[in-house]
């Protein structure tokens, strides 16, 4: 696993920006390299702020949207369509402005669809499965970029400290009891995560920075879940200045002034 980098913005709306621009050009080089690409989004505050900020500029017509794989770290266990689903706000923000091959936009299905919490997250690993590539070496694709937002209380997806998923090590889990709502959650789990190529976990407010310097210390990830989330190739922590205040100095690249 890689060791994290971190880059600090001047606000969340720069931060927002800047992790756009990444993610273009993360995708526009992959694309180019090996013909298409796969994204893991996140749901959260700076997850859909940067889906917006794709959506706003010009430069996302440098990727070919029809050669992306869409995929999500973890989803709301609500039906198709409900506003606090992390499909919903994808959608709203990027999703639905850009020429998406429907059949590569990988949903993690709700009640709506009759299965289970349960059911949901088998049926989400089998489509892992059957993405997955021999060179993978496993059963989830190693996903080209993989975002991931952090809680105050420093879980990434839905895995949420202390919680039996994190001991888990199927790729995908129902999670129920989840200390925010809803309390039931499809998740990948932090072998999966761990199988990305690059991880970035984004953050923005002072209400992160506890979290942030948590998942930076040698904590270890059932008490501090976003320990545990590193890509195999690249880890980066891209942050604004208040969610990167209480590291310690020298700790973070300042990006933005
Ligand atoms: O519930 C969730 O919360 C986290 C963090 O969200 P934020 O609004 O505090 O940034 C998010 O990463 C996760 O995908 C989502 O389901």
């Amino acid at each position: 696993m890689s060791v994290p980098n971190v880059v600090v913005h001047r606000d969340g709306d720069v931060l927002a920006k800047a992790v756009a621009a990444r993610i273009i050009t993360r995708l526009v080089d992959v694309q180019s390299a090996k013909g298409s690409a796969s994204l893991v989004l996140t749901g959260g505050t700076v997850g859909h702020a940067t889906l917006a900020a794709i959506a706003a500029t010009p430069a996302r017509d440098a990727v070919d949207w029809h050669r992306l794989d869409i995929w999500w770290g973890d989803e709301r266990f609500l039906p198709a369509g409900d506003p606090e689903r992390n499909e919903t706000g994808a959608r709203k923000a990027l999703l639905d402005h850009v020429e998406l091959d429907p059949e590569r936009v990988h949903v993690m299905r709700g009640p709506d669809s009759g299965m289970s919490a349960e059911e949901s997250a088998e049926s989400y690993a089998a489509e892992l499965r059957k993405a997955a590539r021999p060179e993978d070496h496993g059963p989830v694709p190693n996903f080209d970029v993989m975002l991931l937002g952090i809680g105050p209380d420093a879980h990434v997806a839905s895995l949420f400290p202390g919680m039996p998923a994190l001991y888990d090590t199927r790729p995908v889990v129902a999670v129920h009891g989840a200390p925010k709502p809803p309390p039931t959650r499809i998740s990948l789990t932090l072998p999966t995560i761990q199988a990305s190529r690059e991880v970035w976990v984004v953050a923005a407010g002072e209400e992160k920075s506890g979290a942030v310097r948590l998942a930076l210390s040698d904590s270890g990830p059932v008490q501090v879940p976003a320990a545990g989330a590193r890509g195999r190739g690249r880890t980066l922590f891209l942050l604004d200045r208040t969610a990167a205040a209480k590291l310690p100095p020298g700790l973070g690249r300042i990006a933005s002034p």
